[in-house]
Formats: structure tokens, C-alpha cells, sequence
């Protein structure tokens, strides 16, 4: 018999959730403008929106925070975070940002010039808009599977070679400031990108002098699966892998609100001493000095230690099995989700979830609206919503995967949690016929996912309602 483990942690300190009538949840909703992004956090019962900045700190963590050292300039908690990236991750110079963004902003301003190009492994919605609005185009250089959610590949995250090499010789590598390279791939479910292929894209882009930076996000969970699912390294400490990993870049952009195990921050980091200095005199315009880079000295000791405790092998053991603890009963019960499953969330996948629904109609903003009406599970569009439009053209991009992501925040919710979840999308998916799609009332010019506003399309003006079956048919 397999003996079960649990989590390499107790609880302290418990903060209780509210559970709302299923009337108050369908008036919160109404009131979001059926857009899980604008539902008040208090309206929710299990909140799977996000695992940005949604993490619980260790009691280390919280006991660091009186130790912040809050001075203006050269504050102590700074050194000790530098000296944690350095450590841990291996690179020479780091910068503080307030979160990942910021530093997305100061590398993509330097590096970017008007008619560039920038190959990335599947875009991320603010990583895409900084490179975008500094002139730069986005390629997609992923390969071709890992736009299949039901293609089961372990590194579904990797770089096609042959498309990267194809871009070089079509628009020259003297265009191309960098590879964003994701570890691993948010849009794509949480996939990861193979030892074997960072070194191999790594190489390619060193012999056109081209720099590979990563987007260090969800670094560890990367690492986390090399080590179980890549030949030779089994036996090898997630820290360790890590290290290997980020040697095949000439930096990263990080957001601290992942990996790093704490709720803000973020760091740019990289070996070029010239970039270095360029990109501290941006710091100093957008985030603050380069000791504190819009970070409280406290966050700074939290992060510290959070980026120590990331790297512990129970730690991120537990962590990757409470997400395939979720992902594996749906599984099981035959419910359609992005396979395999990835590091940070499992990933319905509307377009199957709900067959009659075209994607004009929304099914996955439709289908997260649906799951939270039904049981308060609050999760997030990925989808045609998330791509947003086209900025030559004007018209949606219609990306393939058209997902409801249930994003598992740290160290939060138990498995009966997770068991909570999969009974609603059950129940759910018996009635899914019921389902209507959904119509776009105020649509936001940039990153419309976020405060977009919706409305059912169906004559009752019900979301979920037996009379929608004739509406769907
Ligand atoms: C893959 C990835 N890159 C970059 C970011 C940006 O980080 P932040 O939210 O800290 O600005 C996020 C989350 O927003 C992310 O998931
Ligand atoms: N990075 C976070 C927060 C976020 C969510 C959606 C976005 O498009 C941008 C940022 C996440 O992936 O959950």
C-alpha cells in the first residue's frame, strides 16, 4: 500500500471564511458584472484566482517582520535579500521591484527598441504589454503541443528550436534584444520547461550573441519537476537544480508574489554589469532606491526567508501534490482539464467543458461565473477574454485554449478544500447544458480581463437555468 503523506507544515493561525447564500452570490456576481476579477474577496469562499501575493509566510517569515530594517537608504534587509538571490538563484547583480511588472518595465524599456522582436514560450498578459509598448513584437516560439490542452508531454513548456532558429533567419538576430524564456509556462497550464531545452535554446542564442532572459516566476516548480520527470537528475536537490537552471540565462525578471513565498515584491536580476547599472537609474525612477525598489524593509526579510523556505524538497513536494491531488480527481471523473498537470493550478478546459458555446460567447469567463454561483469557488478566465485584441487589426485574438483556471494559492487551503472544489465542478458538469454564454457590456482598452463587465445571453437573463438548454441547442 502507498503510505500518504501530509503537509510539512502545522497551522497557527486561521482566518475564517464566509459562505454566502446561493442568492448573496448571485447578486455579488451580478454586481461583479458576472467577472470574477471584480467579486469582492469577502463574497468568496474558496478563492482560486490567484497564487500571486496569496501565499501564507511561515512563522519565520512573520517573526522577520519586526527585524525589517526600514532605513531610507542601505537598509540591512536589503543586503540579506540580495544576498539570498545571489545565493540561491546565482546571479550577480539584483534589483528590487514592488512586483514582477516593475521589473518587466525596467528591463523591456532597456533592452527594447521600436521594430524589435521578442521570442517568448507563450506570451504572459503584462510581460507581452511592457514588450508591446516599448515597440516590440511578441512571437510565440512554443512548441506547437503545448496549444493542445489534452497532449500529455512532460516539458509542454519548450521552446521550438526550429521556430526560434526560423525567426533569426527571417528578421535577424540583431532584431531580437532577447528570448523570454518562462519557467514554468503560466498560460500554458503551469508547464514546465526541460533542463535539456533551456541549455539547448541557451546555446543557440549565445551564438548569435542574442541574451536569454527567464521570467524566474514559478522557478522552483520548474526545478521541482526536472527532478522527477528528467533523466539524471532524481537524485539531485530541488536548490541544486535550481541553480542549473537559472545558469542557462543571462538574467531574470521575477515576481517575489510566487516563488519567493510572500505577498509583494519582485526582483530583476542579471550578470551584465552594464545592464546592471543602466537599469538601477530606472529603479530609481519607478520604484525607489535601488535598497528598497517599492518594497517595506519587512518584505524584503520576509522574502528572504521565503526564497530559502521555496527551495525545501517537502516543501515543493507538497506543494506540486496538492495541485495533483485537485487535478487527479477531475481526472478521474472524466472532467476535461489541460493535461498533464502543471505546477500552480489546474486548468479546466471550457472549450470542451461546454461544447455549445462559441468562443465569441465567452465559455470560459461563462464557466468560472458558473462555478462561482454554484459553490463561491472563485477562479479566473484564460481565454479570448485574457488574449484580448490584436493591436494592428483591432479584432479578438483567438487564442486555442480557451481555460478556467483553478490557481492554488501556498501553503493556504487543505485537501478537503480541494475535495470541495470537485464536488461543485461535478455538479456542474451534470448540468452543464444549462449553461449560457455570456456578452461583453464594457470592454477596457488594455488588459481587458481585469475590469471588463458581462451579461448572460439568454432570455431569462440566468446564468445557469433549465430554460438556457433551448437557448444552447
Ligand atoms: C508568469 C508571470 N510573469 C509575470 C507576472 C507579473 O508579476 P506581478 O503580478 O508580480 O507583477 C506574473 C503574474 O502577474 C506571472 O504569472
Ligand atoms: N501573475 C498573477 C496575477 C495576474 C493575473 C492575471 C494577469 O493577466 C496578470 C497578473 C497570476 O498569474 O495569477
Amino acid at each position: 500500500m502507498k503510505r500518504r503523506t501530509a503537509e510539512p507544515y502545522k497551522i497557527k493561525s486561521v482566518e475564517t471564511l464566509s459562505m454566502l447564500s446561493f442568492e448573496e452570490r448571485k447578486e455579488s456576481l451580478e454586481r461583479a458584472g458576472y467577472n470574477t476579477f471584480l467579486i469582492n474577496s469577502e463574497d468568496v469562499y474558496i478563492d482560486l484566482l490567484t497564487d500571486s501575493g496569496t501565499t501564507a509566510m511561515s512563522d519565520a517569515q512573520w517573526g522577520a517582520l519586526m527585524t525589517g530594517d526600514e532605513a531610507y537608504a542601505g537598509s540591512k534587509s536589503w543586503k540579506r535579500l540580495e544576498h539570498a538571490v545571489r545565493e540561491v538563484y546565482g546571479y550577480k547583480y539584483v534589483l528590487p521591484t514592488h512586483q514582477g511588472r516593475g521589473a518587466e518595465n525596467i528591463l523591456s524599456q532597456l533592452k527594447i527598441k521600436e521594430g524589435d522582436y521578442v521570442p517568448g514560450n507563450m506570451y504572459f498578459t503584462t510581460t507581452r504589454a511592457h514588450q508591446e509598448m516599448n515597440g516590440a513584437t511578441f512571437v510565440d516560439i512554443i512548441i506547437d503541443e503545448a496549444h493542445d490542452p489534452s497532449i500529455d508531454l512532460p516539458f509542454k513548456g519548450n521552446v521550438d528550436l526550429d521556430k526560434l532558429r526560423a525567426l533569426i533567419d527571417e528578421v535577424g538576430a540583431e532584431k531580437i534584444p532577447y528570448v523570454c524564456l518562462a519557467v514554468t509556462v503560466n498560460l500554458a497550464g503551469g508547464q514546465p520547461v526541460s533542463m535539456q531545452n533551456m541549455k539547448e535554446v541557451y546555446e543557440l542564442c549565445k551564438s548569435h550573441h542574442i541574451d536569454v532572459m527567464f521570467d524566474a516566476t514559478r522557478c522552483v516548480e520548474n526545478a521541482y519537476f526536472i527532478k522527477e520527470r528528467e533523466n539524471g537528475y532524481s537524485d539531485r536537490s530541488v536548490a541544486d537544480i535550481l541553480k542549473e537552471m537559472m545558469s542557462y540565462s543571462d538574467g531574470c525578471t521575477m515576481s517575489g508574489k510566487k516563488d519567493c513565498l510572500v505577498n509583494i515584491g519582485g526582483f530583476l536580476a542579471m550578470n551584465d554589469e552594464d545592464l546592471y547599472i543602466r537599469s538601477r537609474e530606472l529603479v530609481v525612477v519607478y520604484e525607489g532606491m535601488p535598497s528598497y525598489g517599492g518594497m517595506a524593509g519587512r518584505d524584503m526579510e520576509a522574502m528572504a526567508i521565503g526564497i530559502r523556505e521555496a527551495v525545501d524538497d517537502h516543501y515543493i513536494e507538497h506543494r506540486i501534490g496538492q495541485v495533483r491531488y485537485l487535478g487527479q480527481q477531475l481526472l478521474d471523473a472524466g472532467i476535461p482539464i489541460v493535461q498533464p498537470i502543471g505546477g500552480h493550478a489546474v486548468f479546466l478546459d471550457a472549450k470542451a467543458f461546454l461544447p455549445h458555446l462559441k468562443q465569441e460567447e465567452f465559455p470560459a469567463q461563462a464557466l468560472a461565473a458558473a462555478l462561482y454561483l454554484d459553490s463561491g469557488v472563485r477562479s479566473m478566465e484564460r481565454g479570448i477574454v485574457s488574449a484580448g485584441r490584436d493591436i494592428k487589426t483591432g479584432e479578438h485574438n483567438r487564442p486555442n485554449l480557451e481555460l478556467v483556471r483553478l490557481t492554488i494559492p501556498r501553503r493556504v487551503y487543505t485537501n478537503n478544500h480541494m475535495d470541495v472544489v470537485v464536488d461543485s465542478i461535478l455538479a456542474l458538469y451534470e448540468k452543464r447544458d444549462t449553461i449560457c454564454g455570456l456578452t461583453m457590456a464594457y470592454e477596457p482598452p488594455t488588459l481587458r480581463f481585469f475590469n471588463a463587465r458581462f451579461a448572460p445571453l439568454s432570455d431569462s437573463g440566468e446564468l445557469i437555468s433549465e430554460e438556457n438548454k433551448k437557448v444552447n441547442a
